[in-house]
């Protein structure tokens, strides 16, 4: 049984500004109120879903928890306590059920049954056999989702902050796996909230998908290669060393970017025929670029680093602009960089479709050119090379500049392969696309220096000197 409403929510608000996923550490939490409370298991311990109505600074945020309820706190779930130790006057213990593995194993459960509860509603993708004999482990990875493993099967994101309603990584997925793509991992079920009284779309709670047991992110491979890269590099003049066989260098990377590339293209022609293609006019192109300079000049004001370089970013717009003519537009990733594909034995897989996070759900949703996604990826190659030399403390300082010739060769040699692989592949060409793709990857770069700037200020060095290279 439930503590009292009274007391569970005094509870859940002193809990919830510790958790790593909690959006609005930075404000008081103003009220807290249990928005829907959801009986999912009954007994000791039992299971309850709860939506929390958040309000901080005025506006109301809902977030999703699931809560365990015990007489008896075993030691090992301790760390996941809500509440005070013995349960206070309800003699009741609360704790993070996405913890509890005995209770994990409901949402399965209920998945492999196309169960409902109260307004949750689990869902399965026709045909799937949802196992419900698997031990869930969380994964420690991330920010602002809780992703639990199931054995070595399956993945599930619990979407901690609610979003209005269909979750666009589960719009997308679903479509690319009904589609047969073998580049995400497929969709084996989701969660739902079936909508109010209002007819709005379901809210998406949580979305289960094949676990790439051998998966590894390409951020690290990158990063393993470029450090691979400055290894092998013993003391050649830099031209002589930008040459160097790649085969010198074992963790040379240039193939694997370039299976990307060919992986990232079939995605997008998956993505057009799932979701269709428009053709924009030019003068949406034209208003294309003068947002892009808009928000660099808000930038430049925020982030008075990026001046510089503000002449060579606005001429690119300004080209955009005057080459502007119609253009074709589709769903595309939208936040794509190394650290959102994995690679398996199976290829190159593409995850997290929710595009930028700073963005609105509409901004997120809107049609681009699948280049802009190019142009996110070859942003990540130049962050990846500069990474050790900017952010790391394992590469000596003073061979600085030394090792900027070389992750600038790093750069290109990856960027090159990635391009052709996409080319060949079927994407719109790169090369064809010299002015789009620019203006793209400026507008991501000043994208990063407000992110870095606002998220992770020591890293804003990587985009600026990355920028200081591109607008030489
Ligand atoms: N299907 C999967 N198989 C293996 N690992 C995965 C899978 N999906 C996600 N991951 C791991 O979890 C991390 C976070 O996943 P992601 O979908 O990007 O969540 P978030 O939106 O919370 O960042 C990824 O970087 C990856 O390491
Ligand atoms: O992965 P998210 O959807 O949270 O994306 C945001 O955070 C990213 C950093 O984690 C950020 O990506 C930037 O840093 C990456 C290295 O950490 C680099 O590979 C990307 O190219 C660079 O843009 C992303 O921009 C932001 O939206």
């Amino acid at each position: 049984m439930l503590p009292p409403e009274d007391v569970l929510a005094r509870d859940l608000a002193e809990w919830l500004p510790r958790q790593r996923w909690f959006g609005g550490k930075d404000s008081p939490i103003e009220d807290l109120a249990i928005g829907t409370a959801t009986e999912l298991r009954a007994g000791d311990p039992g299971l309850y879903h709860l939506v929390l109505d958040v309000r901080q600074n005025g506006a109301t945020e809902h977030y999703q928890v699931l809560l365990g309820v015990r007489r008896d706190l075993p030691g090992r779930l301790g760390y996941a306590r809500i509440g005070p130790p013995g349960g206070g006057a309800a003699k009741q213990q609360t704790y993070d059920a996405a913890h509890d593995p005995d209770l994990t194993r409901t949402l399965l459960e209920h998945l492999a049954a196309g169960a409902s509860a109260g307004p949750l509603r689990f869902r399965h993708v026709p045909g799937a056999r949802i196992r419900t004999d698997l031990t869930s482990l969380p994964i420690t990875a991330e920010q602002s989702n809780t992703s639990l493993l199931f054995g070595d099967a399956y993945i599930c994101k619990l979407f901690r902050r609610l979003g209005d309603g269909v979750n666009l990584d589960l719009e997308v997925n679903l479509a690319l796996t009904r589609a047969g793509c073998e580049h995400v991992p497929a969709v084996h079920g989701w969660i739902e909230l079936a909508p109010g009284g209002d007819g709005g779309e379901p809210v998406t709670l949580g979305l289960l998908s094949d676990y790439l047991r051998t998966g590894a992110d390409g951020w690290s491979l990158a990063i393993a290669s470029v450090r691979d890269w400055f290894a092998h590099a013993t003391q050649p003049e830099d031209d002589e060393w930008a040459e160097l066989d790649a085969s010198a260098a074992g963790g040379d990377f240039a193939a694997e970017a370039e299976r990307l590339g060919a992986a990232t293209a079939q995605v997008h022609r998956a993505l057009a025929d799932a979701f269709g293609v428009t053709v924009v006019p030019a003068d949406e192109i034209r208003g294309l670029a003068a947002r892009m300079n808009a928000e660099l000049t808000g930038t430049c004001r925020a982030v008075p680093g990026l001046a510089p370089h503000a002449k060579a970013l606005t001429g690119a717009f300004i080209d955009l602009a005057a080459q502007a003519g119609p253009l074709p537009v589709q769903r595309v990733h939208g936040d794509y960089h190394l650290g959102q594909v994995l690679r398996s034995e199976s290829g190159w897989s593409l995850l997290d479709f929710e595009g930028e996070p700073a963005r609105t759900q509409s901004e997120r949703r809107a049609l681009s050119h699948p280049l802009r996604d190019v142009a996110g990826m070859l942003r990540s190659f130049e962050y990846a090379a500069r990474f050790l030399i900017t952010r790391s403390g394992t590469v000596p300082l003073e061979s600085g500049g030394h090792l900027e010739t070389r992750a600038h060769a790093w750069a290109a040699r990856n960027r090159a392969a990635f391009c052709r692989g996409y080319a060949a592949a079927g994407g719109a060409d790169p090369a064809a696309h010299a002015v789009l793709l620019r203006a793209f990857e400026f507008e991501k770069a000043v994208y990063e220096v407000r992110y870095e700037a606002r998220n992770r200020p020591a890293w804003l060095p990587v985009p600026l000197k990355s920028l200081a290279h591109l607008t030489a």
